[in-house]
């Protein structure tokens, strides 16, 4: 039998709690009979310092690609926001309908709905270095997840790439996306410049964002972002 505590701040995040010592609300399950075997906790649950990157950039500047080399290099588990929500509209899940009309809009959903999918995704994850990519796209969801973590992301990448070439690569995604489409696409990139560049600019004052030139191969992109995860000196696959 399992039961959902509400406080685990002793178990996550404890040294990174700079934001609100008193506001962890991170929770976890937890066996609390013997009659049935404890099961194994997940690596996340027994990491008291989970390893956040935060991945941001405009629509099309190269993200979820830059993602899958990362998690090939360095065994992150990546956790693109956007990709959760589009599961949670084919699951026919009851938020389903509002998210739907969020992503056409080429709006924002709200803080506590994105937070609660990649919290989940994160408690049943076997890993503690997590790329979170696509989140925070607004100063109201990097509060909201401060807040709800208690913690701060230890690296933010911020792919830097003019509007020309991601709209150009994003209406050549091909991945049959509602918001791929030029309508949404500016509707998108004004949502970037008001709501999200702010958030950039928060990590930058904060001395933790990773500014990458988005312009270029992949593989040269990449010889960028390598050089930020091989600093924190974890293990690099071959
Ligand atoms: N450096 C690059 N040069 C050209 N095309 C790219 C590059 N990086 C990614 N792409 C392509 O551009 C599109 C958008 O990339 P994606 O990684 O999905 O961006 P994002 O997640 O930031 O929206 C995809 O079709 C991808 O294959
Ligand atoms: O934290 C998030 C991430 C995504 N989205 C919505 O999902 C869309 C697609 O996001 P995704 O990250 O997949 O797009 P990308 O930038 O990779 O093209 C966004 O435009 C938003 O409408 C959101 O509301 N909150
Ligand atoms: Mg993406």
């Amino acid at each position: 039998m399992w039961r959902r505590v509400t406080s685990v701040s002793h178990l996550t995040f404890a040294h990174k709690s700079t934001v609100n010592k008193n506001a962890c609300t991170f929770k976890c399950w937890e066996s609390f009979t013997t009659e049935i075997p404890r099961k194994e906790k997940t690596t996340y649950q027994r990491a008291k310092t989970p390893f956040i990157t935060f991945v941001l950039g405009g629509p099309g500047s190269g993200k979820g690609t830059q993602c899958m080399k990362i998690v090939e290099n360095f065994g992150f588990t990546h956790l693109s926001a956007g990709e959760l929500l589009r599961r949670e509209i084919a699951s026919n899940s009851a938020d389903g309908i509002m998210i739907l009309n969020t992503i056409k809009e080429g709006k924002i959903v709200p803080s506590e709905l994105t937070i609660k999918l990649i919290q989940k995704e994160m408690e049943l994850s076997d890993n503690y270095k997590f790329l979170i990519d696509g989140f925070p796209r607004s100063e109201d969801n990097r509060k909201a997840f401060e807040q709800i973590f208690g913690a701060e992301p230890d690296v933010v990448l911020f792919f830097d790439c003019p509007e020309d070439e991601m709209v150009k690569r994003v209406l050549n995604r091909n991945q049959g996306r509602v918001d791929d489409n030029i309508d949404t696409i500016k509707k998108r990139l004004k949502v970037f410049t008001a709501l999200n560049l702010p958030v950039v600019n928060h990590y930058l004052e904060k001395g933790k964002l990773y500014k990458i030139n988005g312009v270029g191969t992949v593989d040269e992109i990449y010889k960028q972002v390598h050089p930020v995860f091989s600093s924190f000196h974890f293990e690099v696959r071959v």
